[in-house]
């Protein structure tokens, strides 16, 4: 039996998926890595311990299920998306990796913005706002603020094409992923020289454009060595997380949306038009599929608001399991307790680097599980934002798919249903972005005929789950009062910076 490998190289960690010729799952694995936040908004990683630790899951993995590294033909990956590695001359990392939730970024993306000449001429260019989570401000910031440093960049990658290089010493970027730096241009699947002139960037920092399933090569003597891949392994481009988690979960086609829980939230759904929100609100990239787009919504701390009750609030004495439990035992609307998820500011739907999470109208009766459901409801309240933005854009759906790691929480899966007021399909899928890295890695090798066969085949719904009627009411009023304390907070949000 021949396989292909997937790796998503996520916030939280690396996940390994190794998928056998016929599309079945043979094994998996993850390794964590940390995230630092030296100052507030703030958030780091450093390549290097991605690089270590995709190189302890691969050996692991091969190790722990008796693989033949000779069997496996193909590797590609799914990456974190707008995270910026800086390199020198020598490709060595001149300083930590900034993350897409760093929203140190916001005089830069002013200067966007006076350099382009407003929102809409960015739209027509690249078709996205200036968020402090893209790439493009990230640069400005280095030249800004770390000349020393800026002066030695010699090229900018994303945290997966990173990894890729270090497999095989090719530099590149894949569309998917080069469509969230605000310097491609997203319709003609070029980077834009007349943003790069207009912001006076160096046009050589910039690799060369990929498409998602572009064979690069193959690994390198000594990335087999320390990873214990063959060097007859094929390497293929891949794609931007969400591109791959959309791949993962059959959202390469309309009718279907995807929402996910993973350390951001996101709403996707594709798109055959790159038609962009002329007000910038919801995100337009390309697709890992070729020709096609997807439209979505981000917030900045879906898991990552949970991740932070688990290990700040609950100073890690409950694993998630237990704050499940705590979170059922409490009524949906976790008796008038409302949190805002704004941890380190947010993007869609409000764009504000300074907004702050927010927990409304605390009382004498709240205990822990009213303040750990609320958190999941706050979350879930903020996905849906996304879902009503990309309504508004005129998407129509019929099934809403949830992924990510809190999809694997039974109450985290109603209360999406409930806020929703729709049914939430889970499938038989849970890495998603790891299994449409695979799913891409077959294809890029010839291995599976084409993304729509393959996709349909492997990735089925195995659950429905309906919402609750009296929830979906109870919800809805909720709702409308977490939508108003953005409004009413929003000034002393910045009072407060
Ligand atoms: N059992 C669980 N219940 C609820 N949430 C969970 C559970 N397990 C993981 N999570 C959430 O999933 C998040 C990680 O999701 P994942 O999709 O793996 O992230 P990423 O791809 O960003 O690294 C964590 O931050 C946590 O909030
Ligand atoms: O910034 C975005 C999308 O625009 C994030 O969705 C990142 O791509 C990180 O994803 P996860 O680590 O949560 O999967």
């Amino acid at each position: 039996m021949n396989y292909i490998l997937g790796l998503d190289i996520g916030t939280s960690a690396v996940k390994a998926l190794l998928m056998d010729q016929e599309g079945k799952i043979a094994a998996e694995n993850s390794e964590e890595y940390p995230l630092f936040t030296p100052n507030p908004g703030w958030a780091e990683q450093n390549p290097i311990d991605w690089w270590q630790a995709t190189q302890k899951v691969i050996k692991t993995l091969l190790i722990e299920n008796k693989i033949d590294k000779n069997k496996i033909k193909a590797v590609s990956f799914s990456g974190q998306m707008h995270s910026s590695v800086f390199l020198d001359q020598q490709n060595k990392v001149i300083r930590k990796a900034i993350l897409w939730s760093d929203t140190r970024t916001s005089a830069e993306c002013k200067e966007i913005y006076q350099k382009v000449g407003g929102v809409e001429k960015l739209a027509k260019l690249v078709s996205n706002p200036a968020l402090e989570g893209f790439t493009a401000p990230k640069i400005l910031w280095l030249k800004n603020n770390e000349p020393e440093n800026y002066q030695k960049l010699a090229k900018v990658l994303l945290p997966k094409d990173y990894i890729r290089f270090m497999l095989t010493g090719e530099m590149g970027m894949d569309i998917s992923d080069a469509a969230g730096t605000l310097l491609c241009d997203i319709k003609s699947g070029k980077w834009s020289q007349e943003i790069i002139d207009l912001l006076e960037l160096k046009r050589d920092i910039l690799p060369p454009l990929l498409k998602s399933i572009t064979v690069v090569g193959k690994v390198s003597q000594m990335a087999a060595e320390l990873t214990g891949l063959a060097i007859t392994t094929k390497v293929i481009a891949g794609g931007a997380d969400n591109a791959c988690g959309a791949v993962g979960s059959g959202i390469i086609k309309p009718g279907r949306v995807m929402a996910s829980l993973g350390s951001s939230g996101v709403v996707v759904a594709q798109t055959d038009q790159p038609e962009a929100d002329p007000a910038g609100r919801i995100h337009l990239f390309n697709h890992a599929v070729p020709e096609s787009y997807y439209m979505m919504g981000v917030m900045l701390a879906a898991g990552m608001s949970f991740k932070w009750l688990k290990e700040s609030l609950f100073a890690d004495q409950l694993d998630y399991d237990s704050l499940n439990q705590k979170a059922a035992a409490v009524p949906a609307g976790s008796e008038g307790l409302i949190f805002l998820p704004y941890l380190y500011g947010e993007r869609t739907p409000h764009a504000d680097a300074d907004a702050r999470g927010v927990f409304f109208g605390i009382s004498g009766k709240h205990q822990q599980g009213h303040f750990i459901r609320s958190v999941m409801e706050g979350v879930t309240f903020g996905l849906r934002d996304s879902l009503e933005l990309i309504s508004e854009r005129g998407i129509e759906f019929e099934e809403i798919r949830l992924i990510g790691g809190g999809s694997q929480s039974k109450l985290w899966q109603q209360i999406t249903a409930d806020i929703f007021g729709y049914p939430i399909s889970l499938l038989n899928i849970e890495q998603g972005p790891a299994f449409g890295a695979a799913i891409i890695a077959g294809v890029g090798a010839g291995i599976f005929v084409d993304f729509a066969s393959i996709v349909e085949k492997l990735v089925k719904v195995v659950n429905i789950i309906e919402p609750i009627p009296e929830n979906v009411v109870y919800y809805n009023e909720k709702y409308s009062i977490y939508r108003k304390l953005y409004q009413d907070l929003k000034l002393r949000f910045k009072d407060l910076k």
